[in-house]
């Protein structure tokens, strides 16, 4: 649905972002992931035309968002949920945009009960909590009822009880068909309901695959703790097994508990523990990262 191509943007001396090619589908959620100032706001401008990139371009179906005929109902953006007038109401607010875009009055009533505003519609948005700008913003985003949604950071200032509002609205937006592409500095976050990831560093891609693809590359192992380390860490070596002596520990990799158990068993080894170990999402991801800035992880 969407192709970004080469897309590139020079700040002075620095690339914000460096030749970024990249496609996000529809009927999917795809988080878009990186440190802090990696470029992810810079992207998803450049991705609504709201800043010139220096070089490359961006298609929706094949078309340049410049050419859209009524961009509104392709795609919905919320880039900053500050963006509003703290004088008007919700309703009032909302009103205004579908005037600009040409959209009936009638879709501001829906917008504002699909993102549960109703009880809210007629107070300023300047009284609003960040919380709440974020779900009045979303609701301008879906006016038109586009097919395709870019949130950067939409779950900033949401209470728990609202990201997980926030996160089923967006999945079931998915399954019904649209696209959406959602930033976050928070990789636990995003793994928890983002099928597709575009992980990017200092403005490159680093990676842009399926949640799926990354965790099943990841190393899964067994850690054992006995008291004869010595002797089960020269068995399972025998057995072709890569083991690692960490401390009071082996660690086994590639394997599984079942064949380590078996090796254990065999050789009558007194166990006090044995347990799986696989590497979080998190963990690959900070490694993909880990030379550019640190991730916040909470
Ligand atoms: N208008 C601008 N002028 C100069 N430099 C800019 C401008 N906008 C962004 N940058 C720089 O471009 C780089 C990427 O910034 P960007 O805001 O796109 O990152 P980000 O991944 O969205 O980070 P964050 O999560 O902190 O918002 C940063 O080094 C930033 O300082």
């Amino acid at each position: 649905m969407i192709t970004v191509t080469a897309l590139t943007k020079r700040y002075g001396n620095s690339l914000a972002v460096d030749d970024m090619t990249f496609g996000v589908a529809a009927g999917r959620v795809t988080g878009f992931v990186g440190p802090n100032g990696a470029g992810k706001s810079t992207t998803m401008r450049m991705m609504v035309g709201l800043t010139h990139p220096g070089a490359g371009d961006v298609r929706y179906s094949g078309v340049h968002y410049r050419d859209l005929k009524d961009p509104a109902r392709i795609v919905g953006a919320v880039l900053d949920a500050r963006c509003m007038h703290p004088g008007r109401t919700a309703r009032n607010h909302l009103r205004a945009t579908a005037a600009l875009s040409g959209i009936p009055f009638r879709r501001v009533g829906e917008v504002l009960a699909e993102v549960g505003l109703e009880p809210a519609a007629n107070k300023r948005a300047g009284k609003f909590s960040l919380g709440m700008r974020q779900r009045l913003a979303l609701a301008s985003a879906l006016l038109g009822e586009p097919q395709v949604l870019l949130l950067d950071e939409p779950s900033n200032g949401l209470d728990p009880d609202g990201i997980r509002w926030l996160r089923d609205y967006l999945k079931d937006f998915a399954r019904r068909g649209g696209t959406v592409f959602v930033s976050s500095h928070l990789i636990s976050e995003l793994s928890m309901f983002a099928d597709d990831l575009v992980v990017i560093g200092a403005g490159r891609l680093l990676a842009a695959e399926s949640v799926a693809a990354i965790t099943g590359r990841n190393d899964v192992g067994v850690l054992v703790r006995t008291l004869q380390l010595v002797e089960l860490e020269a068995l399972l070596a025998a057995h072709g097994l890569a083991v690692e002596n960490v401390v009071d520990r082996l660690v086994v990799h590639g394997t599984t508990r079942d064949v380590v158990s078996q090796i254990v068993f065999d050789n009558s080894i007194r166990l006090l523990e044995l347990s799986e170990t696989s590497r979080s999402l998190e963990d690959s991801l900070l490694d993909m990262t880990r030379s550019s800035a640190e991730f916040a992880s909470t």
